[in-house]
């Protein structure tokens, strides 16, 4: 490896394993998006996505950006590399650049999910390629019944479909994580995103064991959750995993229609 030292606070662990950056880059959807890269590190994924498309990256590390910025001098001169240096979601407002991008990254695990749902809510960003811890892939990728199926899996759902890309093993990485990582992608299909409805899916699953009735009446009133229930037919003994995402945004629209929230009830 250069003469760098992995920093743990930044979640630096670099991909090494030549399949899996190919892997990466075979996946990527066929389009003429621009490519946002999140954390190049050492520019390992970087020089595969240069040399395919034209590429805006964000790293947080300014000793990073100095060796990239040297690495990449010819990329940068020809505009086919651009590189911000500076933490990303300081630099993210609702949109993270002024056209339409595919993000396609190897994140850093500590703010991956974070992220992920930032580049959802993107109207810019279009399609989400990237490596995460294996279990959090898993949640993103979730069906209903799944086990892990939940409020990150129902967003995912809302906005476009999701599909693991492939599993790797920590050997692929220098350092070592302890964990199983995996790549996955996102097709976005829609830019909807409603923060009132990401706030009922945290109450939905608040404990998901229990059922989703005991959950939501924390916050609705009963028997307008009874009448919706009923509407959708229901069971009141179902558990929050067991619903489907469409199921979800009736239950919201017409909790909402019915201004069923326990706050409403003593007005
Ligand atoms: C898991 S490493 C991936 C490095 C490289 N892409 C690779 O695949 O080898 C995560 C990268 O994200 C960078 N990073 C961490 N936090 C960041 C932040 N807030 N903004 C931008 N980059 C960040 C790290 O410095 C590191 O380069």
């Amino acid at each position: 490896m250069e003469n760098i030292t992995a920093k743990k606070k930044f979640g630096q662990n670099f991909l090494k394993d030549e399949t899996v950056l190919r892997k990466i880059v075979e996946a990527m959807p066929n389009n003429d998006n621009k490519i946002v890269e999140i954390g190049p590190g050492l520019g390992d994924l970087t020089k595969f996505l240069v040399d395919v498309k034209s590429v805006d990256a964000f790293e947080v590390d300014t000793d990073l950006c100095k060796l990239l910025q040297k690495k990449f001098e010819k990329e940068i001169a020809t505009k086919q590399l651009r590189i911000h240096c500076g933490d990303v979601l300081t630099a993210w407002k609702s949109e993270l650049i002024d056209e339409s991008y595919d993000l396609v990254a190897n994140l850093p695990y500590y703010i991956a999910t974070n992220i992920i749902l930032k580049a959802l809510a993107d109207p810019k960003c279009k399609n989400i390629l990237v490596m995460v811890q294996l279990e959090v892939a898993e949640k993103f990728c979730a069906h209903e019944g799944d086990k892990v199926f939940g409020a990150l899996s129902i967003i995912t759902q809302s906005a476009g479909e999701a599909r693991l890309v492939v599993k790797v093993p920590p050997t692929a990485f220098e350092p070592q994580p302890k964990i199983d990582s995996a790549v996955f992608l996102i097709q976005k299909q829609s830019d909807r995103f409603d923060k009132d409805f990401e706030s009922m899916l945290r109450v939905a699953f608040t404990q998901p064991r229990k059922t989703l009735m005991k959950n939501l009446s924390a916050v609705y009133e009963k028997n307008i959750l009874q009448e919706v229930f009923e509407k959708l037919s229901l069971a009141q003994t179902i558990r929050p995993h067991q619903v489907c995402t469409d199921d979800y945004h009736q239950l919201y629209k017409l909790t909402r229609s019915l201004d069923g929230t326990r706050e409403s009830g003593k007005r």
